[in-house]
């Protein structure tokens, strides 16, 4: 609550535009926005917003980007870890995901994802101007936070993916697809091209389970309309890598059915930054932070390590 109010997000006691007695917003799961720390978008929705703070003085900030269907919360585990290291961690739940408002998983505009990305990354930068931000996104929250980081190069000392979205599975955008989807968009844009299979997300079983019974996840089918805006950021993606010059650890694995691994091979040899890294592992599904664990802890070592090393832990160029 104080965090939202530092934020300037409002709450309804100053909400001018509230007649008294009224009601204030709630939550898709019936929560008042006035409990729950958050910001409003340039459309007026209610983002639900999340912040993990360290013990100490922060020494720097990382931006989660969670993907498509799921939420901010699953990022505990990882943010835990990056709070030991004296990170401020921050994320939101994508306008139609989680406790944010929006019809389910209906965009119609892949944009106003990044440009609600933009605005809580202007949000932290004006409560902490002085602090190196990095951002982590995984899979749909992967080709957000490249497009994020293209729109504001200079505010990022470093970018982590975890199977990102850059280039569309096989299965799910084969040409005719592609071109079905394009054509039914104007037809029937409601459509279901059917939901996530929860078992390609991951070997864990447990993981699996807590994925299929999280009653914040969206376990409806994705709308033609929504799959077209997941093809338009692709291509939007392929776009912006030539150009891309941020520091990139990148992950995959190599039996992830959901986003394929050519597009983190097509990534890690089209971008521009001189540190760039991708760690490969085999017969990995999707969610590497949420894999069998000598995946996920290897995933959660190298980012802690390639972290340190970033925030002149040790050998950074930057001593003088
Ligand atoms: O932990 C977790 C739980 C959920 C998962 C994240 C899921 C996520 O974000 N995905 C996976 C599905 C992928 C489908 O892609 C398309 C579909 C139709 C289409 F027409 C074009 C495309 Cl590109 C988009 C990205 N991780």
């Amino acid at each position: 609550e104080a965090l939202a109010d530092k934020h300037g997000a409002s709450t309804a006691g100053d909400t001018p535009m509230m007649p008294e007695g009224s009601t204030p917003a709630l939550s898709p799961q019936g929560v008042p926005y006035t409990e729950l720390s958050h910001y409003i978008n340039a459309d007026g929705q209610h983002i639900f917003s999340r912040y993990w703070k360290p013990s100490g003085s922060p020494r720097a900030l990382m931006f989660i980007v969670h993907g498509a269907g799921e939420h901010c919360c699953r990022y505990d585990d990882l943010a835990q870890i990056l709070t030991a290291l004296n990170f401020l961690v921050f994320s939101h739940d994508h306008v139609g995901h989680g406790q944010s408002e929006g019809e389910r998983m209906t965009i119609h505009d892949f944009h106003i994802f990044v440009r609600d990305n933009i605005q809580h990354l202007d949000l932290m930068k004006k409560q902490y101007p002085d602090l190196p931000i990095f951002m982590c996104g995984h899979s749909m929250g992967g080709a957000i936070a490249i497009l994020t980081v293209d729109e504001r190069p200079d505010d990022f000392s470093g970018l982590i993916l975890i199977s990102p979205l850059v280039l569309p599975s096989p299965q799910s955008a084969t040409s005719f697809k592609v071109f079905a989807a394009k054509l039914l968009n104007y037809v029937l844009p409601n459509l279901s091209l059917g939901s996530i299979d929860p078992s390609f997300v991951s070997r864990n079983k447990k993981e699996v389970e807590a994925y299929t019974t999280d009653p914040l996840v969206y376990h409806g089918g994705m709308k033609v309309s929504f799959g077209v805006q997941l093809l338009n950021a692709t291509s939007r993606v392929e776009k912006a890598l030539p150009l891309f010059k941020v520091p990139v650890l990148l992950f995959h694995g190599t039996l992830d059915k959901l986003c394929d691994i050519r597009g983190s091979h097509v990534m890690i040899d089209t971008i521009q930054s001189e540190e760039k890294t991708l760690k490969v592992y085999e017969g990995a599904f999707h969610a590497l932070h949420k894999e069998l664990p000598e995946v996920t802890s290897s995933v959660f070592q190298e980012i802690e390590s390639w972290l340190q090393q970033k925030l002149g832990g040790t050998g950074s160029s930057n001593i003088v």
